[in-house]
C-alpha cells in the first residue's frame, strides 16, 4: 500500500494556488443575476460577454500566482493564456454551476441557461460536460489545481519552451495526484478521473465560437479582449 504523504513545499504550493484561485473570482456572482430574473437572447448575449471578459481578467491575475508562470518566456506566458483561456472559461462556468445551492435552483438555472439564445445542438455537449463536473464533487483545491493544469498545458500554439511548461505543470500534476490519494483512498481511478475531464473541456472548447456566432441575436458584439481570445470577428 502506497503511504502517500504531501510534502512541506507542497502545501505551501497549494496554500499558494488556492489562495490566488479563491481571490480572483468573478465579481458579481453571474448564477445570482440569471437566478434573479429572466433576459432577452441579446441581454444574454452581453451578459456572457461581459462575464467572459473580466473572466480573462481574473484568469491573468490568477497565473500571475502560479510558482514559476513568471519565469517562463514572456511570449510563452501569452501563448499559454490565449490557448487555455477558453478551456478556463468552461470549467469556471462548470464550477459555478456545480455549486451547491438551495434545493430547486439549480434546475431554474439550467432552465435559464438553455433557453439562453445558445443554439440547441450545444446545448447537450455543454451540460454532458457540467454534469460530468458536479459528479464529480471536486473540492476547491482540486478545482484550482485543475485549472492549474489546464492553463500549464505545454502542448498550445506557438509555445517555444514545452519543457518549461511541462515540469511545472508535472509538479501540480504530482500533487493534484497526491490529494486525490489522501481525498479519496476507496476510488483509486480519481485522479485519472479528473484528468479525463480535461480531454472532455478541450472537445467543448472546440465548439466555442460556432457556439457564439450562432448565438440567437441580431449583434455579436465583443470586445476587443474576446476578439483576442475567441475566433471569432
Ligand atoms: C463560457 C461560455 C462560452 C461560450 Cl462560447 C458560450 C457559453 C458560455 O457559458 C455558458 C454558461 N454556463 C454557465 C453555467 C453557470 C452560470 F452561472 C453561467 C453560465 N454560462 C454563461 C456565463 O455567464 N458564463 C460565465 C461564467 C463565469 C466564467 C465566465 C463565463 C451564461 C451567460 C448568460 C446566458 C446564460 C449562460
Amino acid at each position: 500500500k502506497e503511504k502517500v504523504e504531501i510534502t512541506k513545499e507542497q502545501r505551501t504550493l497549494m496554500k499558494v494556488i488556492v489562495d490566488a484561485y479563491s481571490t480572483h473570482q468573478i465579481p458579481q456572482d453571474v448564477a445570482k443575476k440569471l437566478l434573479q430574473e429572466q433576459y432577452s437572447a441579446d441581454e444574454n448575449f452581453l451578459l456572457l460577454t461581459e462575464m467572459a471578459t473580466s473572466q480573462v481578467q481574473v484568469l491573468v491575475e490568477f497565473t500571475k500566482n502560479i510558482p514559476g508562470f513568471l519565469s517562463l518566456d514572456r511570449e510563452d506566458q501569452i501563448a499559454l493564456l490565449k490557448g487555455s483561456a477558453v478551456e478556463a472559461m468552461f470549467l469556471r462556468s462548470a464550477q459555478v454551476f456545480s455549486r451547491k445551492m438551495p434545493s430547486g435552483q439549480t434546475e431554474v438555472l439550467e432552465e435559464r441557461i438553455r433557453k439562453s439564445g445558445i443554439s440547441e445542438e450545444f446545448i447537450i455537449p455543454m451540460f454532458n460536460f457540467y454534469k460530468s463536473i458536479v459528479s464529480l464533487h471536486m473540492v476547491q483545491e482540486e478545482q484550482a489545481l485543475l485549472t492549474t493544469i489546464t492553463i500549464l498545458t505545454p502542448d498550445r500554439p506557438y509555445v517555444k519552451d514545452q519543457q518549461a511548461v511541462e515540469r511545472i505543470q508535472e509538479t501540480m500534476l504530482e500533487l493534484l495526484r497526491k490529494l486525490c490519494v489522501l481525498q479519496r483512498p476507496q476510488e483509486p481511478q480519481y485522479f485519472a478521473r479528473l484528468l479525463g475531464r480535461l480531454t472532455e473541456l478541450r472537445t467543448l472548447s472546440h465548439y466555442h465560437a460556432e457556439m457564439l456566432t450562432s448565438w440567437r441575436t441580431n449583434d455579436h458584439k465583443f470586445t476587443p479582449l474576446l476578439c483576442e481570445i475567441w475566433d471569432v470577428q
